[in-house]
């Protein structure tokens, strides 16, 4: 059986007195996005580069292909690509140079940086120095060089952070076709409707903590917040039905995720329906309201 790419168990990191990972603990599968969640100073990018093996933890075991991340054992063998959170080159190497010369490290062929330059609209630029890119072009190629190698684990701190809509689509575009070949990719991001439909797993971390862990469908279902659905002939209908008068308040349906499946298959057998409109929390929702209880509960310790 293949190793599953990323697997932490019981992380903890500390920086002096300071607990910047608590006891954290997930894996990630070939093919999956995972998305790491949190306020500033979470502890998102120190996972990263636990996984990398950039740092150690203090406590806890870190595999990256079955392989020890820490040892350095085997380590060569992982094709694994990066991109740090804050993307920075020799300014004064030009863009294609860049590329190149991770592409000599990586044994990447000519042809392929060529396409990637071409493909992050950046032919244009290829032969100036970087101290003349602005952000966003620094950013793209930063990016061109984390997918550089077709990597089998891919790790992007902040990827969208400084390009524009279309840039960003295109990522996430690029970052499927590497899924679909059987990557890991773990993405730590601040901008969740950017995230949300691309992820298969989200880890929402506090302090360094877990907070929560799991696919939209999932955290949906565990979350206090309700989906709700608004159909024409709604208040008629409920009012002789006594199964979804409970769900019944201020002219819509409220109900909890798990029941959405229930509650869809009554009102097809039951009620008639031209059209309906769905409302369903977006994981923005879910993580605020994950943090308020976080504030609360502590706010309560105190
Ligand atoms: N070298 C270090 N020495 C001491 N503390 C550190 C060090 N590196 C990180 N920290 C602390 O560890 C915590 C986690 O930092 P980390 O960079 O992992 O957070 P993050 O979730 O990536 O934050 P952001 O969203 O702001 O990038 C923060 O409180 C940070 O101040």
């Amino acid at each position: 059986m293949l190793d599953t790419p990323i697997k932490l168990n019981d992380v903890s990191l500390k920086y002096r007195d300071f607990t910047a990972l608590d006891n954290v603990s997930f894996e990630v599968a070939a093919g999956q996005t995972m998305a790491l969640l949190g306020h500033n100073g979470a502890g998102k990018s120190s996972l990263i580069k636990i996984i990398l093996g950039l740092i150690s933890p203090t406590s806890g075991a870190v595999k990256v292909m079955g392989v020890n991340a820490t040892s350095g054992k085997g380590k060569r063998e992982v094709n694994l690509g990066y991109l740090p959170e804050d993307v920075s080159f020799y300014n004064k190497l030009t863009g294609l140079e860049v590329l190149s010369y991770f592409a000599a490290l990586k044994g990447v062929s000519r042809s392929r940086v060529t396409s990637l330059i071409e493909e992050f609209g950046l032919e244009y630029a290829q032969d100036r120095q970087l101290k003349t890119y602005s952000k966003g072009m620094k950013q793209r190629l930063g990016v061109a060089q984390a997918i550089l190698s077709e990597p089998n684990i891919l790790l992007l701190d902040e990827p969208t952070v400084g390009l524009d809509p279309q840039a960003s689509q295109f990522l996430y575009g690029k970052i499927n076709q590497l899924k679909y070949a059987g990557c890991a990719v773990v993405i730590s991001t601040h901008e969740l409707s950017l995230v949300e439909s691309q992820l298969d797993r989200a880890l929402i971390m506090s302090k360094g903590r877990r907070l929560a862990l799991g696919s939209c469908y999932e955290l949906r279902s565990a979350s206090p917040l309700h989906t709700t659905i608004n159909f024409s002939g709604l208040t008629k209908q409920v009012s002789g039905n006594a199964y979804l008068r409970q769900f019944y308040r201020d002219g819509l349906l409220h109900f909890r995720g798990e029941q959405k499946a229930e509650l869809i298959q009554h009102l097809v057998s039951q009620c008639q329906i031209f059209d309906f409109e769905l409302k369903e929390p977006r994981l923005e929702d879910i993580y605020h309201e994950l943090m308020g209880q976080e504030s609360h509960s502590q706010a309560e310790q105190l």
